[in-house]
This record gives C-alpha cells, sequence and structure tokens, in this order.
C-alpha cells in the first residue's frame, strides 16, 4: 500500500519549482518523477503488483516540502500538562507542518533521567504524530549543581543536552558538561543567560522598559554566555548550539568563533526575526518570552546573521502556558510564546512573499540545515528518504486566530496577523497525520 502526491510544486536542487509526482511506499520516497510523466516511470517491474494499489492525493497547486523540523519545543509532559501534553503539542507540530520535533527538559520531574526520557519516548509513539526527539538535562532538576548521567541518559534515547529554561551559571560545571558530551559524541545546546545581570526584569532594556517602569534584561546577559560557552567549546571541542540568539553582540560572538572554526552553531526564534520591543503594545504578557523581544538593531543583526549563515537554522521555541498564567501581566507572568501553527506563515509572509529571501532559503533553514547540524535522516525531499512531507497552499491569506490552535497555548503576540502559506497536509513516514478541513 502507498500514496501517490500528484501535481506536486517541489523545489529542486537549484531552488527552482517544479511540478512533481511523489510514489511513497511503506513510509519512504520511492520514487520522484516529472508530473506529466507516465505511470510506467512510477512503477518498475520489480514493484509487486499489491504495493500498486496506491492511494492518490491530488497537491495541484501546492508546494510540498520536507517535513519542517524544529529543534527547541516545550510539549510540557510530564508535569505541565494543564499547559499542553505530548499529543497535543505533537498535534499543534504537524498542523504547522513540523514532522521532527526535539523537545526541551524543563518538565516536572525534569527530564534528567532514563525513566523521563523513556517515557517522552513512548508517549510520543502513543500520540503517533510527530517524530519526537527528546533533550536530557545537563544538570539534575536544573538546579545547575550536579550534572546528570550523561551515558544512562544517551542510552536511553536523549539526543542532546541542555539546561534549556535557565543557564549554566557556574563556567566550570559547564566545562565539564562539554567534556563529557564530546567524549559521547552528544552536543550541547545552551540557553545563555547570566542571572546577576537579569534580576527579575521581565522584558529587554529599552524605551518600553523605561516607559512603563519595569527593570530591563540586558544585551550582556545573553552574551556573557555565548563568549565564555565558545572558548569553552574550543577548549573541550564539543559541538556547542547556542539557543534562540537575540542580540547583536553574541552574534558578532559566533560569527568569530565560527570564523576561527569552532564547532559552534546557533538557532533564531521567528518572533525574534520580526518583532522588537518597540512593536510590544502594552503590558500584555503575550509578548513577554526569554529571551525578550530586544532593539531593532538586534532584529537586523539576527536576519542578517541567518542570511550570511552565522546562525544555522529556525527553531519555534514553542513555550505554551495557560491562559490564567498569562494573565497575571507582565511582571508575573511566565516567559514563552506558542510557535508550531504560525512559524512557517508568519516567515513566509514577512520574508518570502516580500522577495527578501526565496523560498528556498527559509525552506533549508527549517528542513536540511537542522538534519545536518543535528545529524537527523530527514529533511529532505528524495527518493529513498522518510516520507516526512508537508503540503502548503502559499495563496490563500488568513488570520492568526488562537482559538483555532491545536494546542492548548493560546499565547501569542501574533493575533488577527494576515498571512500566507498555510500548510494544509503532514505526513510521517508516510501516514497522514493531519489534514485541513477546508482547502
Ligand atoms: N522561551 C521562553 O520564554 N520560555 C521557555 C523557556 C526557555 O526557552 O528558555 C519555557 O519553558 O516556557
Ligand atoms: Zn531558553
Ligand atoms: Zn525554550
Amino acid at each position: 500500500m502507498g500514496q501517490l502526491i500528484t501535481n506536486a510544486s517541489v523545489l529542486n536542487e537549484q531552488g527552482k519549482l517544479e511540478s512533481k509526482s511523489i510514489l511513497i511506499i511503506d513510509g519512504k520516497i520511492e520514487k520522484i518523477v516529472d508530473a506529466n510523466a507516465g505511470v510506467s516511470l512510477l512503477f518498475d517491474s520489480s514493484t509487486p503488483v499489491e504495493e500498486q494499489r496506491i492511494e492518490k492525493v491530488d497537491a495541484q497547486g501546492k508546494l510540498v516540502i520536507p517535513g519542517l523540523i524544529d529543534m527547541h519545543v516545550h510539549l510540557r509532559e510530564p508535569g505541565f500538562e494543564y499547559k499542553e501534553t505530548i499529543e497535543t503539542g505533537s498535534r499543534s507540530a504537524v498542523k504547522g507542518g513540523f514532522t521532527t520535533i526535539a523537545c526541551m527538559p524543563n518538565t516536572r520531574p525534569v527530564t534528567d533521567n532514563p525513566e523521563t526520557v523513556k517515557l517522552v519516548l513512548n508517549k510520543a509513539a502513543e500520540a503517533g504524530l510527530a517524530k519526537v526527539l527528546p533533550y536530557a538535562a545537563i544538570t539534575k532538576g536544573e538546579l545547575g549543581r550536579e550534572l546528570t548521567d550523561f551515558e544512562a541518559l544517551k542510552e536511553a534515547g536523549a539526543i542532546g543536552f541542555t539546561d534549556d529554561g535557565v543557564g549554566v551559571q557556574s563556567a566550570q560545571m559547564m566545562k565539564d558538561a562539554m567534556y563529557k558530551a564530546a567524549a559521547l559524541d552528544m552536543p550541547v545546546i545552551a540557553h545563555c543567560e547570566d542571572n546577576t545581570l537579569v534580576e527579575g526584569a521581565p522584558v529587554a532594556e529599552g524605551e518600553f522598559a523605561r516607559r512603563h517602569g519595569l527593570k530591563g534584561i540586558p544585551n550582556e546577559s545573553e552574551a556573557i554566555h555565548v563568549g565564555r560557552d565558545i572558548l569553552l567549546a574550543e577548549a573541550t571541542g564539543v559541538h556547542y548550539h547556542v539557543c534562540h540568539v537575540s542580540t547583536e553582540q553574541s552574534i558578532r560572538l559566533i560569527r568569530q568563533a565560527k570564523e576561527i572554526g569552532i564547532n559552534v552553531t546557533a538557532e533564531v526564534c521567528p518572533h525574534h526575526l520580526l518583532l522588537s520591543e518597540e512593536d510590544i503594545p502594552g503590558l500584555d504578557a503575550n509578548w513577554k518570552m526569554n529571551p525578550p523581544l530586544r532593539s531593532p538593531r538586534d532584529v537586523q543583526a539576527c536576519i542578517e546573521a541567518l542570511q550570511d549563515g552565522t546562525i544555522d537554522i529556525i527553531v519555534t521555541d514553542h513555550a505554551p502556558h495557560s491562559e490564567e498564567e498569562k494573565a497575571k501581566g507582565m511582571q508575573l507572568a511566565p516567559f514563552g510564546i506558542v510557535g508550531f501553527e504560525t512559524a512557517f506563515p508568519l516567515l513566509y509572509t514577512r520574508f518570502v512573499a516580500t522577495g527578501v529571501w526565496t523560498l528556498d532559503f527559509l525552506v533549508k533553514r527549517m528542513t536540511a540545515d537542522p538534519a545536518k547540524v543535528f545529524r537527523l535522516n530527514t529533511g529532505r525531499l528524495e527518493e529513498g528518504a522518510p516520507a516526512d512531507l508537508t503540503m502548503i497552499d502559499l495563496e490563500s491569506e488568513q488570520a492568526v486566530d488562537p482559538q483555532t490552535f491545536a494546542s492548548k497555548g493560546r499565547n501569542t503576540p501574533f493575533t488577527g496577523w494576515k498571512l500566507k502559506g498555510w500548510p494544509v497536509k503532514t505526513w510521517v513516514d508516510g501516514r497522514l497525520v493531519w489534514t485541513a478541513n477546508v482547502q
């Protein structure tokens, strides 16, 4: 049994669109041929007759790309199921076109032990939606005091180590973690934040903070960790990946590190490419996230860094919270916004539809490049690859409506934004895991 997606608009090697038919057999891309090629090109004589009974999907006028990959997400389970579960989070992911997602360990208990890694993997398998790759914590309880058992966590299925949600405050602790991770050929993924420079500030330093009499988070609180960790990565040889880069200072340091061959990679979130602190309309905690929205200068630096390869990939940092929590106001509400269901349309509308980026540029930063950085066997539309695919409608315009989200989280600053580029169907290993009601 298989599927045949006909008349799909597909990006070729040169990044140009071509009309293709994609044959999927046993969860893999069996063949990709010109859309008007005859059936004989799709099936050779070795294809068993029963496999020729295939389901047809007409993709006329729609883009088909490799399933999106999101290497930084919060699924909240175990412990915070009122915010999100692995099931609702992965449903939100596939609705947003993501087929592979890597989830952060700041759950309760923290994913600092093999049992919790396995629980996450089992729940993800039960949900049967996106492929879920768990990260494990660097330190027990993400408390920064004692390293976790890296070997056992790797053995249980963790794909990297991070204390996301907090920075590892001790340089020695980080260095020890990097040595251990390097020996296991595993990456260290860092939330960069020096707590002594933050002191409970809810937003970035700048005009908004001044106007509202709020403390500001300075750019150095991020960049100091980036600089420190780059030196430690140089000393230890680990693959060091910087989370949610948001400042021009961090970018400068990453650029220099890459120039001299240090094994550093970096990610950026859609909101840090689209919004600055000047856009925050008032004391609404749907605009509160960590790192915070910074200055227009930082936004410009993030865009340029993605364009010149200093930043490798785009991630959402999908961070659902309940409405009650977000109603506590700018000072008291938790940091974080949801991201799965708006990421692609936001970036497509802002950067591709306007001609700033090619479609190929955006798609690569969300598919092939994260796969390359984290050595994943997906993210490409090629014969023999897993049939992780996303079909996208580039024409219809629709406003962001949080009430329609599959996520339990409604916390987005993008409500009402009119966007194009909405995913309409998602396949994981050849299984249709999501389809839009109206097309
Ligand atoms: N990004 C956020 O604002 N919040 C994240 C934590 C994190 O990514 O640091 C969360 O877990 O809610
Ligand atoms: Zn973080
Ligand atoms: Zn995060």
